[in-house]
């Protein structure tokens, strides 16, 4: 199996990725608490991924006199990544129209989503080019954006991808991403699994590798992109953001259409999501105090280009 989530019959079956890199093992999901479950575990993850979710999740409650209510539940689940709720809402519409047409339409947006994937990530990786002077580049990630955020291909990682295919990639700077280590642990298991070489950075050392002219351009997934390009995105964007931008580095924001939020004004009023103090680690002394938000506002004047499937927007330089 090789993509994070999708149908089998009649269960959802995810890689459970709390697991990885160490152990490659899938996990069937047959009702909603399990799918909570698993997604506040972050055993599947990844704002598009999460869209494919909450649709498969509603078409596991289908034919249930309380569907509607489970599907809000589940739509609950993470506040920030926008298609969560978007996925739920998109299966809810075919609820009229029976279990089967539900399944149909879930399924329908999890093929489109590898496909939206791909033609964004290739229309950045474009981008990238025209705005870059190296032939084989080096581009700094973080978090995790590839085929284990998404419904296939990937967002910000599948511009290394295509990339890679043209042999333009010299490396990919990879930041751990505290505190779960979606970069250590899963971007640099997608990119050992497809040979393209990279290196681990602490996210402390970001700032230190722009700086020193290590990066070519910086490429990022979001969680919600609001009506002004301020976005919301893993902990440690923003920081990353400042530091591109002071060190003249194209920044660059690559998610599906459906990732941006017209309702949500500013980054303002994107809800954040916090996490227990045990997430940063063992040595944390019980009953301490602490801060952990799992995401960060990148105020739009800070982002180069916001790539999507259908347009580039240069929100510092135009609506
Ligand atoms: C392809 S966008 C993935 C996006 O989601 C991640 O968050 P999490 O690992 O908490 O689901 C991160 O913000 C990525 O940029």
């Amino acid at each position: 199996m090789r993509r994070a989530i999708e149908w089998d019959g009649d269960a959802i079956v995810i890689v459970d990725q709390t697991l990885l890199p160490g152990t490659f093992a899938t996990q069937r999901i047959t009702n909603v608490d399990e799918l909570i479950d698993a997604i506040q575990r972050l055993a599947v993850r990844g704002a598009p991924a999460l869209g494919v979710a909450g649709a498969l999740g509603v078409a596991l409650v289908a034919g249930r006199d309380d569907a509607s209510e489970l599907a809000e539940r589940l739509a609950r689940a993470r506040p920030t990544a926008v298609n969560l709720r978007w996925g739920v809402e998109q299966a809810l519409k075919e609820l009229p129209n029976g279990p089967q047409q539900v399944l149909a339409r879930a399924q329908r947006l999890a093929k489109a989503d590898e496909e939206i994937n791909k033609r964004a990530s290739f229309r950045a990786a474009e981008y990238v080019k025209a705005h870059t002077t190296r032939r084989k580049l080096r581009l700094h990630t973080h978090c995790n954006t590839g085929w284990l955020a998404t419904a296939g291909w990937g967002t910000a990682l599948g511009v290394v991808w295509h990339l890679a295919n043209e042999n333009a990639i010299e490396e990919v700077l990879v930041d751990e991403t505290r505190p779960l280590l979606q970069g250590a642990r899963l971007t640099a298991f997608e990119l050992a699994e497809a040979g393209v070489p990279y290196c681990i950075l602490p996210d402390s050392a970001a700032a230190t590798a722009l700086a020193e002219g290590r990066s070519d351009a910086v490429v990022v997934g979001a969680d919600r992109i609001a009506a002004n390009g301020d976005v919301a995105n893993k902990i440690g964007t923003y920081p990353l953001a400042l530091a591109a931008k002071h060190h003249g580095v194209p920044f660059l924001v690559v998610a599906p259409e459906s990732t941006i939020d017209a309702k949500t004004l500013t980054g303002k009023d994107i809800a954040i999501e916090e996490r227990d103090a045990a997430e940063l680690g063992d040595l944390v002394p019980d009953g301490a105090k602490a801060f952990n938000p799992a995401f960060d506002v990148t105020p739009a004047d800070l982002i180069t280009a916001i790539v999507t499937e259908d347009r580039v927007w240069e929100p510092a330089t135009r609506a």
